[in-house]
């Protein structure tokens, strides 16, 4: 029962740290979050869509008539006319392309699209001009020649200037509608994607609402269920007792309570399996922590159904849980003990750790385990603790198998484990907080009891430095803090003042006291028989796997001290012989 410094040392050189892991799952839910943010962008195209293509559809019905038709008769009215049609095709080019840009605008001022657009637009204007100009440059050459060969000649070949511009005109006012046309369909094609995206998003939150609207259901049949049980429990112990039983009382959330009682997992199951560490943000990755402590014992128990999708930190602050509810509502009605123990039996190999132990211990006692080292005392509670598996007989805790259901039995339960591994990279509030998280609790929940706690085991300034740099006696005061952060039923406390200074094992007693005076159940081991003596209300001496005495403190020591009782049936004090070596001083 006393812990190693070796543990310490294992801990910190162990390379699985927590602290790796998390800033893996953040970094995903950051981009998680980021893709998540994209579809809201990309509505707007997809809303602006339709005006894009009836712009685009109109475009050659506007754009075709002025370059094609146009024929003059003379030179200079052809060259008017030319200039007319190359200026018309040039403003038509706008009139095309301009209502495509100045739609897309309207539609989201960040397409990047539209820009290339008012580009074509000009060119084509430029283009234009440059025709016009070129046109007049072009007749003034051919006009000698076309004196000699005759004024048809000469007036024809004007004409074909004309005719020649008017065909540039046009062809550049249709690649700049096809430009605009490309620019269309690319804007229709990144819309057409957009809108595909926002339904797919749609549709992942609809069925993200259909699986938590299903969980919920589940939750909640497995709530009424137990409220049904506990409601026949409740009848049947009228009925027995012959008095008048209240009705228990439905839980008052049940669908919400039971959903995250069946995703709260427990933090023993986790330590098994180093997890993701808590990070600043509170709301990280609740679901995934959810996720990666179910492990197999998930299966066994039958109130994990509710799938991860919601953020149990919003929930939970309504206080117990649906299993705690109804394990305490039964619990109540029928005098259901805290922890029954019943043909425990654990060898480690030859060894008979424990060899055949019962015990009962009452809801609402202080129970005591005493004896010698190595008589079986941690070996006993680990197995209470569901640390450890049991070769024979059977575990309960508050009427719930921990063989069957670890998890249902681990959520009413709070443990100091014998040996203080725990994740001493963390701060001391890192800690606290990822207890906190693995029950579920909401983040402002745990700030204010990772305060409080702090506060009454005097933790406040040691709360920002990491637990590997603690003392032994920080260190259990900060773990039995974890232990106790989500208000268990029950605490299962292995040597808890082992290190512990007197001022602060007397805040401890007096909050121990106080939560079983509330109702709350403590058992625990200790070497200190004064200790036990005074705040225990029951006590086992345990020798050799096996319980020697079981009862009141009264009845146990049987008119001696308790340490006398003990003494006696541990073997008593035998005289040390062989150590004369000791009293001649070597040097
Ligand atoms: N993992 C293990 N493997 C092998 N033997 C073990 C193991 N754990 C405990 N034992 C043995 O089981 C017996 C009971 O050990 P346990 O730790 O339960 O005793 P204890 O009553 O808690 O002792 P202490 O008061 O010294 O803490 C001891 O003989 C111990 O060596």
């Amino acid at each position: 029962m006393t812990s190693s410094p070796d543990d310490r040392t294992d801990q910190v050189d162990d390379p699985e740290t927590p602290p790796v892991k998390a800033t893996a799952k953040r970094t995903t839910a950051g981009a998680g979050a980021a893709a998540a943010k994209k579809p809201p962008v990309k509505r707007a195209p997809a809303a602006g869509k339709p005006a894009a293509r009836a712009t685009a559809a109109k475009k050659p019905a506007t754009t075709k008539k002025p370059a094609a038709t146009k024929k003059p008769a003379t030179t200079s009215a052809a060259r008017a006319n030319a200039k007319s049609a190359a200026e018309k095709a040039a403003a038509n080019a706008e009139v095309v392309i301009e209502p495509v840009t100045s739609k897309d605008a309207a539609a989201g001022a960040t397409e990047p699209a539209a820009p290339p657009v008012k580009k074509t637009a000009a060119a084509a204007r430029t283009a234009a001009a440059r025709n016009t100009a070129a046109r007049a440059g072009a007749t003034k050459p051919a006009s000698p020649r076309a004196k000699s060969a005759g004024s048809e000649s000469t007036t024809s070949r004007p004409a074909a200037a004309k005719s020649a511009t008017a065909k540039s005109t046009a062809a550049k006012t249709t690649a700049a509608k096809t430009t605009a046309a490309k620019s269309t369909a690319a804007k229709t094609a990144a819309a057409k994607a957009a809108a595909a995206k926002a339904a797919e998003t749609k549709s992942t939150a609809r069925t993200a609402a259909a699986r938590t609207a299903s969980a919920k259901t589940v939750a909640a049949k497995t709530a009424a269920a137990k409220t049904a049980a506990s409601k026949a429990a409740a009848a049947k112990a009228a009925e027995d007792a012959e008095t008048v039983v209240a009705p228990v009382e439905a839980p008052d959330a049940p669908v919400e309570s039971a959903l995250i009682d069946a995703s709260v997992p427990s933090s023993f199951t986790v330590l098994e399996e180093p997890p993701i560490i808590p990070a600043t943000d509170p709301a990280v990755d609740v679901d995934e922590v959810s996720t990666s402590v179910q492990n197999d014992d998930a299966a066994a128990d039958d109130t994990s159904v509710a799938p991860p999708t919601e953020a149990p930190r919003e929930i939970i602050d309504t206080g117990a849980s649906a299993t705690e509810r109804v394990v305490a509502e039964v619990h109540e009605v029928s005098g259901t003990p805290a922890i029954s123990i019943r043909g425990l039996v654990k060898h480690f190999g030859d060894n008979h750790a424990v060899d055949g132990i019962d015990l009962t211990v009452p809801a609402g006692s202080f129970y005591g385990i005493v004896g010698p080292n190595g008589a079986g005392k941690t070996t006993t509670l680990s197995i209470v603790a569901g640390l450890l598996r049991a070769d024979q007989g059977t575990v309960e805790i508050c009427g719930i198998d921990q063989a069957a259901q670890p998890l249902a039995a681990k959520r009413v339960m709070g443990v100091l484990p014998d040996r203080l591994r725990t994740f001493d990279r963390l701060t001391g509030r890192q800690l606290l907080f990822y207890y906190g998280l693995l029950r579920g609790l909401a983040s402002s929940v745990i700030e204010k009891r990772t305060a409080d706690l702090a506060r009454a085991f005097d933790l406040q300034e040691a709360l920002s430095r990491v637990v590997s740099d603690y003392s032994a006696g920080m260190t259990k005061k900060l773990m039995l803090a974890g232990a106790m952060i989500h208000s268990p039923r029950v605490l299962v406390l292995d040597e808890p003042f082992e290190s512990v200074d007197p001022v602060s094992s007397a805040v401890i007693l007096d909050i121990l006291r106080a939560y079983v005076a509330h109702g709350g159940t403590v058992i625990l081991s200790s070497h200190g028989m004064d200790l036990v003596e005074r705040v225990c209300s029951r006590v086992a001496i345990i020798v050799g796997g096996e319980v020697l005495a079981e009862g009141t403190i009264d009845e146990v020591r049987a008119g001696q001290t308790l340490e006398a009782r003990f003494v006696e049936l541990s073997g008593g004090i035998g005289e040390v012989e062989g150590l004369e070596w000791l009293h001649m001083f070597s040097d």
